[in-house]
């Protein structure tokens, strides 16, 4: 073996959300060997990752990949794509908020193709999970939000909800596993309430085993530009650690790709995996056919509305602590339009439209759950260095059920503020303002101020053999090659309706379990 070489039983690119999962499962076992490539730092003692409280001062920071989107037609070309360079990955980045999906969310992924992805299967991964998620704390719920959860409640009739988990968890001694139609309440946030600090995936699994398992190496500020194969065997990574490189990691038995939504189908263009056309344009060798590779890209897009108010309660867990969630459609049990509420000028978007930023407010984002848009990431060039392109096609869907669901939160936003105890808070609406009140104007406004969630995924979608689209199959194994499994969002064939942390750590949960079989 060359002095550039090192060899693992799995070598896992990305520690990130899903990929620190896997590599405290894998590891469990002392005879196996795993190497976890990161592109970011460690988080260990890195106090501005670990206090929750100051997530939005790593955005856009050098911690951040910072994607932009090409330009947006119907909605916001400016949306900047946070995506975290960090051990931990988005967990070290986001803000924790967490819940399971829906029983329909995996019915919709079942249907699909992923079979075995159906709820009370990843339900039992979701209660291994390992961070410590729990309704926000009585210290850190201040008066503001309580009084906008009454007023939300008064408002839309919709219920206050104390664990939006319990009702979503399937057995493990909660009380319905039905999920929830609508409600309002505080979140349920993984983070330690005593300290502030995160409990994020790198918290959970990374740092109880870090420098205490042999079998465990990692790689950080290193970064994987491409797969290696041996015919259609990945071999291993090739990577450029700090102390230069490239340096080739191998993997005797797999190599599991968890960089994530952007990132992981990047590096299987780069290596020659996708759409054959598209590696052609670009001057890139294929390696393998796979069409589906940077399709189907989802998201939760958001639209704001902003009040301006006095000073604020200071005590809160991280600025964004409750939500509220509306069912339009009766047809479908699951809620259709959700709202995170900020006590914070959140006014990047809207101060680019010429509104100001008034030194303290309130915000509303509704967000749309089950969009209908569809995007795509392709690279525009061979060079690994050049970000890829990622295309959301935000509003574009043909029914514009998107942007009527945007106005349709609007609307209910200025209910709810109308509504007592909440209303005395607010001294005017600063955006889109009283004088934008048509359906069209609000439609305008909302695409025009329209932000992500940070919730890309689905662009290696899970499906079944047949499915030309499909980039894994059930068992997350890339099809058509072989040794090569992904494990993060991009397999999601759905965005579940709720923020998707929770999903994509069942996703770790189960292909650690999945990749244990196949080595059995
Ligand atoms: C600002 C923000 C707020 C959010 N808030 C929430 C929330 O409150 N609740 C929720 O449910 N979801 C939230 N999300 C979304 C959620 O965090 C993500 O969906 C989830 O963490 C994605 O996990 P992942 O494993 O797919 O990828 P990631 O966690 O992003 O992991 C990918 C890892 O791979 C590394 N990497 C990438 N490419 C390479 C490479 N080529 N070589 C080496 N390393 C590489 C990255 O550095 C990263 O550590 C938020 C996201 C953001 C950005």
């Amino acid at each position: 073996m060359a002095a550039s070489e090192s060899t693992f039983d799995y070598v896992v690119v990305g520690g990130g959300t899903a990929g620190s999962v896997i590599a405290d499962r894998l590891t469990e076992d002392p005879d196996t060997t795993v190497c976890v490539i990161e592109g970011g730092p460690s988080d260990v003692g890195l106090e501005r990752v670990l206090k929750l409280r100051d997530w939005l001062s790593l955005l856009g920071s050098d911690l951040d990949y910072d994607y932009p989107t090409v330009e947006q037609p119907r909605g916001n070309s400016f949306i900047r794509h946070s995506r975290a360079r960090v051990l931990g990955g988005c967990s070290s980045h986001n803000t924790l908020i967490s819940f399971r999906p829906f029983p329909e969310d995996l019915d919709d992924w079942v249907a699909a193709g992923a079979a075995g992805w159906d709820n009370a299967t990843v339900q039992s991964y979701a209660d291994r999970i390992k961070c410590n998620i729990v309704p926000v704390a009585e210290k850190d719920r201040n008066s503001v939000v309580r009084d906008w959860i009454t007023a939300a409640s008064a408002a839309t009739g919709v219920p206050v909800i104390e664990d939006f988990n319990a009702a979503l968890s399937h057995g493990g001694g909660f009380h319905d596993g039905g999920g929830f139609h609508d409600g309002v309440g505080f979140l349920s946030i993984a983070y330690d309430p005593y300290t502030g600090y995160r409990s994020s995936a790198s918290v959970a699994y990374l740092h109880p085993i870090i420098g205490r398992r042999a079998n465990l190496t990692l790689m950080v500020e290193t970064w994987a530009d491409q797969i290696l194969f041996d015919g259609d065997r990945a071999t291993g990574v090739r990577v450029h650690p700090p102390s230069g490189g490239p340096v080739t990691v191998r993997a005797e038995r797999e190599v599991i790709l968890c960089a994530g939504a952007i990132d992981t189908p990047r590096l299987l263009l780069l290596s020659g995996v996708g759409p054959a056309g598209d590696l052609t344009d670009v001057g890139i060798t294929v390696r393998h056919d796979l069409p589906g590779v940077g399709e189907n890209l989802l998201d939760h897009p958001e639209s704001i509305i902003m009040w301006e108010t006095d000073e604020l309660p200071h005590n809160t867990v991280m600025d964004s602590d409750a939500a509220l969630f509306i069912r339009r459609d009766t047809s479908d049990p699951r809620p259709d339009l959700m709202f995170h509420i900020y006590q914070i000028p959140f006014a990047d978007n809207i101060e680019r439209l010429g509104y100001p930023r008034p030194e303290h407010a309130i915000c509303m984002t509704p967000n749309i759950p089950r969009s209908r848009s569809r995007g795509k990431l392709w690279l525009t060039s061979a060079d690994p260095s050049v970000k890829p392109a990622l295309d959301f096609r935000y509003f574009t869907d043909p029914d514009d059920y998107d942007a009527t669901t945007i106005v349709d939160g609007l609307k209910i936003a200025r209910e709810i503020a109308r509504t007592e105890p909440f209303r005395s808070w607010l001294k005017r609406e600063v955006a889109p303002g009283p004088d934008i009140t048509t359906d069209e104007a609000l439609s305008e406004y909302g695409r025009r101020a329209a932000h992500t969630v940070y919730h890309p995924a689905g662009t290696c979608r899970m499906g079944a053999a047949d499915d030309p689209m499909a980039v894994v199959d059930p068992a997350l194994r890339v099809r058509g090659l072989s040794r090569l499994r992904i494990a993060d969002a991009s397999v999601f064939p759905t965005l579940p309706t709720t923020n998707p942390m929770v999903t994509v750590l069942a996703v770790g949960e189960r292909a650690a379990d999945l990749i244990r079989a196949d080595a059995r």
